[in-house]
């Protein structure tokens, strides 16, 4: 199990990761979600003992990374998948990794077979496409055989077919029982891949739950109403009895209707009331990238002076937190921090609740105290240090 307790971390005057605490649990796959420069890679780096947090701790089955016993072979990473010596070829890469963790020659060949690289293993790794590099990197995670694995956006430039492998790869690793952590920009593929998700934005927690919350959380779900096509009275007629009964109705381009506020019972009984047949009456859900775009609007740092989503700015769902506001002087020296996420996000919808109702606005968001700002020493050493560690891996 990894768990983060008040992880923080600050480069000079920016906070990459405040406050941050989490668990994940062997046996799922736990998705990692935030936009760009939300502190995930940071996260992780933490995780696996690469930068050292300004503030709180993580382990990994209770120890820091940099305490764990041949920690290669309890704990594997896929984090910058270009990070190789390209003049090797992809198996003496992978043997010099071994070698260093006192891994048999025999597990680079077995791993070499699970990502299907065996084919170009005497290749020279810098002739790599994207995709084999991802592979390549995936084999090297996975070298150790270990328990717990880390992978920074594993299916970048992998084409469906790598995508689908990666997908069944991590959930039959977490079938085995091991500990499985996963960022990802692909919602699509998170839905597919993912159990329980930690979504963070301007490097606080958003949400730590299950994928299936989430999006019960973080979108209204709504029924869809058809009447015969043949019939428009009947629609109209349709469309009154449920405004009356106090539903939203919005008319959909098919010709259908868009009914919230009322639960899909209460709808059937209304149409037999009003004497209307219905042709259809399903409850829909948001998908993972609706109400991921919906939680993490207010947390985006680059957004394009076109983006689409600025006319569909909606009110979050009641009780999810609500994304942290830019915390003003966060740039600057001495910044005061914001508080951590408050309160627990909504529980699903009780048995009896109606889970169609109309979201209603949340309540204000505390005001912010003032906290005293950072110890400037410890800050400006480590954070030179922190700095030159990224220069230098570019
Ligand atoms: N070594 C560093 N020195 C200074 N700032 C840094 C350093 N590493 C990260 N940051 C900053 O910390 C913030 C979080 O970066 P991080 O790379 O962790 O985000 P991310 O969520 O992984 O982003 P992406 O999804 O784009 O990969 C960013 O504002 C980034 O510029």
């Amino acid at each position: 199990m990894i768990e983060a307790v008040g992880l923080t971390k600050r480069y000079g005057a920016k906070t990459a990761v405040y406050n941050l605490s989490f668990q994940v649990r062997p046996g799922t796959v736990t998705g990692f979600l935030g936009p760009n420069g939300s502190g995930k890679s940071t996260t992780m780096r933490m995780i696996l003992g690469l930068d050292k947090p300004t503030q709180g701790r993580v382990t990994i089955g209770g120890h820091p990374y940099n305490e764990l016993p041949n920690a290669p072979r309890q704990v594997g990473a896929l984090l910058d998948a270009k990070a190789v010596h390209g003049g090797r070829t992809a198996r003496s890469h992978l043997l010099s990794l071994a070698q260093l963790s006192g891994i048999p020659a025999r597990r680079v060949d077995e791993v070499l077979g699970v990502v299907g690289l065996q084919e170009v293993a005497k290749r020279r790794s810098n002739g790599f496409s994207l995709g084999m590099g991802q592979r390549l990197g995936i084999a090297a995670a996975l070298l150790g055989d270990p328990q717990v694995l880390l992978f920074d956006e594993p299916v970048n430039g992998l084409d469906p077919e790598g995508i689908l492998w990666v997908r069944n790869l991590m959930k039959s690793l977490a079938a085995e029982g091991r500990t499985v952590f996963v960022s990802s920009h692909l919602m699509s593929e998170m839905a597919l891949t993912a159990e329980h998700l930690i979504v963070i934005g301007r490097g606080q927690l958003l949400a730590d739950m299950s994928v299936r919350d989430f999006i019960a959380h973080n979108s209204a779900g709504f029924a869809r109403v058809r009447t015969p096509d043949t019939e428009p009275a009947q629609r109209e007629k349709l469309s009154a009895a449920l405004t009356e009964a106090g539903g939203q109705v919005l008319p959909e381009p098919d010709g259908g209707l868009r009914v919230t506020g009322l639960p899909l019972p209460r709808i059937s009984d209304l149409a037999h009331e009003a004497d209307v047949r219905l042709w259809e009456l399903s409850p829909h859900q948001a998908s993972l990238e609706e109400a991921y775009m919906r939680m993490t609007q207010g947390a985006v740092d680059y957004r394009s002076t076109v983006d689409q989503r600025a006319g569909l700015q909606q009110q979050p769902a009641p009780g999810m937190m609500p994304p942290p506001a830019p915390v003003p002087g966060q740039d600057q020296p001495g910044w005061y921090a914001p508080p951590p996420p408050q309160g627990q996000p909504q529980q699903p919808p009780a048995p009896g609740e109606n889970p169609y109702a109309t979201p209603q606005p949340p309540a204000p968001a505390p005001a912010l105290p003032v906290a005293p700002p950072p110890p400037a020493s410890t800050t400006a050493t480590m954070d030179k240090t922190d700095e030159t560690q990224k220069d230098d891996a570019r």
